[in-house]
């Protein structure tokens, strides 16, 4: 199992995310990018909205993400409504964020560029 990140690691490791040349791509056009905040249980988790081109697309992204996160065992917490899907990852397991939801935020950060965004 990953183990829970301090607080310097998640500062470092957010600033990988968001400048990384996928993220860039997918985030510095849009308003929508990865941000850390805090779940119900002030558990630290990390959210991003997505914004699709269709209804078809947004389900196609959907699709993706439910497949890999059955592979890795780590589930997304998801709220979706047409074209949009807001998504928060953390670990239950440890009660905030590992290196697991970093590394899947890179990767459906990938998937919905793939598919193709919605900057507005
Ligand atoms: C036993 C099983 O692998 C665990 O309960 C998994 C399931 N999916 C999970 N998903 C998420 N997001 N966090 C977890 O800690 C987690 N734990």
């Amino acid at each position: 199992m990953s183990t829970k990140l301090l607080k310097s690691e998640i500062e470092k490791s957010l600033k990988q995310l968001i400048t990384s040349p996928i993220s860039k791509e997918t985030t510095h056009s849009s308003l929508f990018t990865w941000k850390v905040s805090n779940d119900a249980n002030k558990a630290d988790i990390l959210a991003r909205r997505f914004k699709f081109k269709s209804f078809e697309d947004t389900w196609a992204f959907l699709t993706k993400v439910s497949l890999r996160s059955h592979k890795l065992q780590h589930h997304p917490k998801l709220s979706t409504l047409y074209n949009i899907v807001d998504m928060e990852l953390t670990t239950h397991d440890v009660g905030g964020l590992t290196e697991v939801d970093f590394k899947m935020a890179k990767t459906f950060s990938k998937f919905a560029a793939k598919i193709g965004e919605k900057y507005e």
